[in-house]
């Protein structure tokens, strides 16, 4: 029997979303954990290999991170990585107006799980992107940046959109697609 997977966040809403997108017939176990996690700079892959690194210093066995990004082209990838910081000061609309100077909105939401078998073990990274625009935030407040962010090819921003839907084309759902897919071969 393995042991079961530590999915270590401090935020309940993409626990919520795990839960929600996983089929319930993932091969191992998931137990959550709540920690906040250093905050780290670097590119993507890199904050996602150290968050994931130190969960496994400090749960001493599996674990599961997840570090979020929303990328706007116009300002080359940024804000990326920082987007918590950019969020808490400026909220949706400040945003929102980061592009006032620019025709482009176009953004990528970009989600990283990162996996490690334990403390000793080098994390593996499974990572989705949605591609999107940024509008004028729309929608209830509930989670994060998904007023301002509306997907290509939909009307509606992630909040707008049922959370069902959101689960079937989300950068979290992409990147839990390859995450599975990685399992279920495993345990074949
Ligand atoms: O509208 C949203 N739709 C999403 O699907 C989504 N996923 C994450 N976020 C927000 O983007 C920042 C990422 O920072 P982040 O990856 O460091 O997360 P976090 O610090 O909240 O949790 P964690 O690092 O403990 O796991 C944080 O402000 C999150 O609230 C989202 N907002
Ligand atoms: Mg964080």
């Amino acid at each position: 029997m393995s042991k079961p997977i530590t999915f270590v966040t401090g935020n309940a809403k993409k626990l919520e979303e795990l839960v929600a997108i996983l089929d319930p017939n993932f091969p191992r176990t998931i137990v959550s954990k709540r920690v906040d996690l250093p905050e780290l700079q670097g590119d993507i892959d890199e904050i996602a290999i150290k968050k994931c690194k130190e969960a496994a210093r400090q749960v001493n066995g599996p674990v599961l991170v997840e570090d979020t990004s929303l990328c706007f082209n116009a300002l080359e990838g940024l804000p990326g990585p920082y987007i918590k910081w950019f969020l808490e000061k400026l909220k949706p609309e400040g945003l929102y107006r980061l592009l006032a100077g620019w025709e482009d909105k176009s953004a990528q939401a970009v989600c990283t799980f990162g996996y490690c078998e334990g403390a000793d073990a080098e994390p593996q990274l499974f990572k989705g992107v949605t591609e999107g625009v940024i509008v004028e935030p729309r929608g209830p407040r509930d989670f994060g940046w998904d007023p301002v962010f509306q997907p290509k090819g939909y009307e509606k921003t992630y909040a707008e959109l049922p959370k069902s839907e959101k689960n079937t084309i989300s950068h979290r759902y992409r990147a839990l697609a390859l995450l599975q897919k990685h399992f279920e071969a495993e345990d074949s």
